[in-house]
C-alpha cells in the first residue's frame, strides 16, 4: 500500500453571510482554483438576476415545483429567505461526496443548522462578515442587481442573519478578496488533512509501522 491509497471522505464546505458581503465573489475564486471543488447550485423561487444563468447560478423553478422538490426529499435542506424558497437538490451533492469531491455552499444558516443536523462531521462552516455595515450597503448598491427596496430588506435583515456567526466554524471578515479566499483555501486545506477525512490511514500507518519492526 502506498501513500496514494489514503483515499479522502469528501467535506462539505458552507459559506453563509449577510446579503452583498461576498460569498459568490469568494466562492467563484476558489473554484477557479480549486479543482477538486464542485459547487452546489440551488433552486430558487426567487426570480432570475441579469446575467444569471439557469443551472449555473441556480434552478429557477416555479413555487409549486419546488413544493414538489419538498415532498419528494429531493432537497438536502431548504429555507424561506427574503420571501423566496431556496433548497439544496440532493442528489447532485450525494454523488459528489460518494466520489471523494468536495461540495461548496452558498447558504443560509437555516440550511447549514440543516445539513449540521444531518451530516455534522462532513460539515466545514464559514461565517462571511463585512468590513462594516455602510461598506454591505455600498456594495449592494454597487452590485445593481437589485431594486431599492430589495437593498432595503436585505439591510434590514442583515444584523439578524450575522446574530448566527458564532455557529460557525470560521469567521472570517472580507475586506479584500485576495486575502478571504487565501483565507478559505487555507481552512479547506487544513481540514482535507483532518485525520478521521483519510480513508485508509489506519491501514496505511500500521503497514509503515510493520515494515519497520
Ligand atoms: N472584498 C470586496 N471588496 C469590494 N467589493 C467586494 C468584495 N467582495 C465582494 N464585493 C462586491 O460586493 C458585491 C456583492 O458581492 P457578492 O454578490 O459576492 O455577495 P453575496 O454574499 O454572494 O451576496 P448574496 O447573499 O446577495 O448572494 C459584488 O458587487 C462584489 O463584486
Ligand atoms: N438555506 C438556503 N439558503 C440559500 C440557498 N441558496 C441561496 N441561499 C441564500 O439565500 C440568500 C439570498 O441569495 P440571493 O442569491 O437571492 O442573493 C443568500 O443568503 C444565500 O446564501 C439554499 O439552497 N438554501
Amino acid at each position: 500500500m502506498n501513500e496514494n491509497a489514503i483515499k479522502r471522505r469528501g467535506l462539505m464546505l458552507v459559506l453563509s453571510s449577510p446579503s452583498g458581503a461576498g460569498k459568490t465573489t469568494i466562492s467563484r475564486r476558489l473554484l477557479d482554483s480549486e479543482p477538486a471543488l464542485s459547487m452546489s447550485v440551488s433552486a430558487t423561487t426567487r426570480p432570475p438576476r441579469p446575467g444569471e444563468i439557469e443551472g449555473r447560478d441556480y434552478f429557477f423553478v416555479s413555487a409549486s415545483a419546488f413544493e414538489q422538490m419538498v415532498s419528494k426529499g429531493a432537497l438536502l435542506e431548504h429555507a424561506t429567505v427574503f420571501k423566496n424558497r431556496y433548497g439544496t437538490p440532493r442528489a447532485a451533492v450525494e454523488q459528489a461526496l460518494s466520489q471523494g469531491r468536495d461540495v461548496m455552499f452558498d447558504i443560509d444558516w437555516q440550511g447549514t443548522q440543516q445539513i449540521a443536523e444531518a451530516a455534522r462531521e462532513d460539515l466545514v462552516s464559514v461565517f462571511v462578515l463585512p468590513p462594516s455595515v455602510e461598506e454591505l450597503e455600498r456594495r449592494l448598491y454597487q452590485r445593481a442587481q437589485d431594486s431599492e427596496e430589495v437593498v432595503r430588506q436585505r439591510m434590514a435583515e442583515a444584523a439578524a442573519e450575522m446574530s448566527h456567526w458564532a455557529e460557525y466554524d470560521y469567521v472570517i471578515v472580507n475586506n479584500d478578496v485576495e486575502t478571504s479566499v487565501a483565507q478559505v483555501k487555507a481552512i479547506l486545506a487544513a481540514e482535507r488533512l483532518k485525520r478521521e477525512r483519510q480513508i485508509g490511514l489506519r491501514r496505511f500507518v500500521e503497514e509503515l509501522r510493520g515494515s519497520g519492526d
